[in-house]
């Protein structure tokens, strides 16, 4: 059985979509990003109980111009999301609501699991969101919270679990969500401007 998924990371501008997914996928920290146009992607594919899942992740901008005009066009298609705050930044945390609200009214529904991830553990000093209020935003949606680094070489093992936890939501949601693509298929296209890393 092989399932192919696609996952949109979401979040602020500057809050570390870019080098979480390319922890996840390239396993490196990347130490100068350039600020995310539209979309991105990369894959990476596990093997969870003798079963291959390719995780596709989109990596969104964060940047209030782009979202309307490439962003949001592909809500419709996505399979599961990632949100994602930068602990060191309570105005990237404030704006959660409002990117969660965002994903619902564009039909991202429950049956499409989502996360909560705090990056840049590694600067303690400089943390604005406290592990309790974060807890507790996460539980008022029902998603899990994660608080890792991209950065920290020690924290990979943590990114990954990100992603695990995520996939094997997929794989259990994954037939009841067949059953309701049945109804309704729609084809997005991807993006021109996409480049891919495989591993
Ligand atoms: N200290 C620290 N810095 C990080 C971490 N993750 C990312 N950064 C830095 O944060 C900045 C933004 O990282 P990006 O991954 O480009 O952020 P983004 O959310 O993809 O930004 P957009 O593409 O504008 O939406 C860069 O300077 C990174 O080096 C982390 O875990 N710790």
């Amino acid at each position: 059985m092989f399932y192919f998924e696609k996952t949109y990371i979401i979040g602020d501008s500057n809050v570390g979509k870019t080098c979480l997914t390319y922890r996840f996928c390239g396993g490196a920290f990347l130490k100068n990003p350039e600020a995310t146009i539209g979309v991105d992607f990369r894959e990476r594919t596990l093997q969870l109980d003798g079963e291959s899942i390719k995780l596709q992740i989109w990596d969104t901008a964060g940047q209030e111009r782009f979202r309307k005009s490439m962003v949001e066009h592909y809500y419709r298609s996505v399979h599961a999301v990632i949100f994602v705050y930068d602990m060191t930044s309570l105005s990237s945390f404030e704006s959660l609501p409002e990117w969660i609200d965002e994903c619902t009214r564009h039909s991202v529904g429950p049956m499409v699991p989502r996360i909560l991830v705090g990056n840049k553990c590694d600067l303690r000093d400089s943390r604005e969101v406290p592990t309790s209020v974060a807890q507790r935003l996460a539980d008022s949606y029902n998603f899990p919270l994660f608080e890792t680094s991209a950065k920290d070489p020690a924290e990979k093992e943590h990114v990954d679990a990100i992603f695990l936890t995520l996939a094997y939501r997929l794989k259990s949601h994954k037939p009841l969500r067949l059953k309701h693509e049945m109804h309704v298929n729609e084809y997005v296209p991807m993006p021109n401007n996409c480049s891919s890393i495989c591993t």
